[in-house]
């Protein structure tokens, strides 16, 4: 672990490339494998902040540890703007930094060395495809966002009218999808009578695989129908639940990595300490050695699943808002606010809780203490932003199903309104100063035209039955939700908060 600074003299500025690996200061620790000899074994689409900082980073272990190095990594941008990654990662050999931040503010960095290839599917899908249809590639990872899977929020079902998978679905189509490279690939394994490789979903989805399972089979078969049986039946899809807070990097951190440890990075990755990662052991065509290196190899991944999907992300969606409402731009200043942090607590105690099921080997009291420490930390420095972001995909995911199981059980789901209540209001695009609060949703024109009808209709953003279903008929939800939303629009976030905490002491108290 490195010192925290000031360190005792500036060190000098190295670019990073593999050539200058031996000229970094001993602060930043480097692979101590020859990359020469690491062949790919896995293909991985979304390599963003995230697959940087955990996937990549387990690969990276187990080379250090001088295992598999036949499970080198292929990264591949789907999108057009994975174009500043490929050149980021292309002028730097393949490297990255990962900067560990320590509560205490000490920084632990090293630099990555896992990913060994990368390709940009726009530039050349075939590349891609043949990429994954060689044989010596036996896994496809993914973390393409809970979005890119393409599946209604409520329903899930396969949403095989956008415009971009109709194109895809073209007789003689050039593959730009994920859907439409990874079937083109499949279809090509079998058709040369090769096994299909694993597809291993990294993305923060309930039963990630079975989603995977149920997009690429509806794809495939709207393709081909014989494909499509053959998708569901011969490809691994297992589940997993992935954990580690990956803040967006800023340029500060790429200024502390030169600054502190001379290292010229131009898209370095930084994260908390704690790492998670559950998987169903499901890999036919093989899989790395991970358990070596700290992972968790499962029989059923769901009950770790729903405990982090719904306290830790339906907690981050549970401040999000009401935190972009008060002014905070950071996750830890808002979770050191006692109104904030209290209402955490009791929308993970008194609402998310009563619906988990047992976790193995976990004292879920414990887990929830550790989130809140892992989320009031400062060096972390995580954006209320980021959680924010894209989240028409996130709140049917995360807080919904906790709603529904509240109401179903006849449980407390006040909290639950209340955060439904403040998306509402974030939705109308100011906050409790004023201010202007940007909408970044692949659904923001929706959204926002539902949020902008409140004033005539405060149930006009819960009506809409593509991201709450039904939920608009049930009064137990509507009546908390609605005064949540009026406290919200007349007193602002705090305010509402400390009534919420005011009602519902009592309620609490008597439920314990
Ligand atoms: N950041 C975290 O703390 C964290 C932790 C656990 C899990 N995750 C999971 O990882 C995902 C990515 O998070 P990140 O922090 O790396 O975000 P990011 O913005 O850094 O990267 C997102 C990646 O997904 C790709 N992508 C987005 N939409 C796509 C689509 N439709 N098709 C193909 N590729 C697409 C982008 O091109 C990019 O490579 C999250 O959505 C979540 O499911 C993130
Ligand atoms: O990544 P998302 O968009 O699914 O959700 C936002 C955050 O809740 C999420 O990124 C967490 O930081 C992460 O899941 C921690 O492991």
């Amino acid at each position: 672990m490195s010192i925290p600074p000031p360190l005792l003299a500036r060190p000098p500025l190295s670019r990073l490339t593999s050539r200058n690996l031996p000229s970094l200061t001993q602060a930043v620790a480097t692979p101590a494998y020859d990359r020469r000899r690491v062949r790919t074994g896995v293909v991985h689409l979304g390599v963003g902040g995230f697959h940087r900082a955990h996937q990549a980073m387990y690969a990276d272990r187990l080379m250090n540890a001088g295992l598999a190095m036949d499970w080198g990594i292929c990264g591949v941008g789907v999108l057009p703007d994975e174009r500043r990654m490929r050149d980021a990662l292309a002028a730097q050999d393949g490297l990255y930094t990962l900067v560990v931040k320590h509560p205490d503010g000490t920084l632990e960095p090293r630099v990555i060395g896992s990913i060994i290839e990368y390709l940009l599917a726009p530039d050349d899908p075939e590349a891609v495809v043949e990429k994954m249809a060689h044989p010596d590639t036996r896994i496809v990872s993914l973390t393409i966002t809970e979005r890119g899977y393409n599946t209604d929020p409520v329903t899930g079902s396969f949403d095989d009218g956008a415009p971009d998978i109709r194109a895809d679905l073209r007789p003689d189509a050039v593959p730009r999808t994920t859907f439409g490279l990874v079937t083109e690939a499949l279809a090509r394994r079998r058709d040369r009578g090769l096994s299909p490789f694993t597809v291993l979903s990294c993305d923060n989805l309930q039963g990630n695989g079975d989603v995977a399972r149920h997009a690429f089979a509806a794809f495939a078969s709207l393709r081909d129908p014989d494909l499509g049986t053959w998708v569901e039946r011969e490809v691994p899809f297992p589940n997993s639940m992935v954990d580690r807070i990956t803040p967006q990097t800023t340029p500060d951190d790429i200024a502390m990595l030169r600054d502190l440890f001379g290292v010229a990075d131009t898209w370095p990755v930084v994260c908390e300490p704690f790492a998670q990662w559950v998987i169903e052991d499901h890999f036919p065509a093989g899989r790395p050695p991970w358990e070596e290196v700290g992972v968790q190899l499962v029989d059923d991944v769901s009950p770790y699943e729903a405990m982090k999907l719904r306290l830790l992300n339906g907690s981050h969606q549970a401040m999000a808002y009401f935190a972009a409402l008060a002014g905070y731009q950071h996750v830890h200043d808002a979770c050191r606010d006692p109104l904030v942090n209290g209402f955490l607590q009791g929308y993970m105690d008194h609402e998310v809780s009563p619906t988990l099921p047992a976790v193995p080997g976990v004292d879920l009291e414990h887990y929830k203490e550790a989130l809140l420490e892992r989320f009031g930390s400062a060096a972390v420095a995580d954006q209320v932003s980021r959680l924010c972001a894209q989240t028409s995909a996130l709140i049917p995911k995360y807080v919904l199903p906790v709603l529904r199981a509240g109401l179903a059980s006849g449980g407390e789901v006040h909290r639950a309104a209340a955060i439904v209540a403040s998306w509402a209001r974030f939705a109308e695009g100011w906050d409790d100063h004023g201010r202007p609060l940007p909408l970044v949703d692949r659904h923001a024109d929706r959204l926002r035209a539902n949020a902008g009808r409140l004033d005539m209709d405060p149930l006009a953003f819960i009506a809409d039955q593509s991201f709450f279903g039904d939920l608009v008929d049930d009064e137990r939800f509507v009546e908390p939700y609605r005064r949540a939303l009026t406290s919200l629009r007349e007193h602002g976030a705090r305010a509402t908060l400390a009534a919420l905490t005011h009602v519902l002491r009592g309620a609490d108290a008597a439920v314990a």
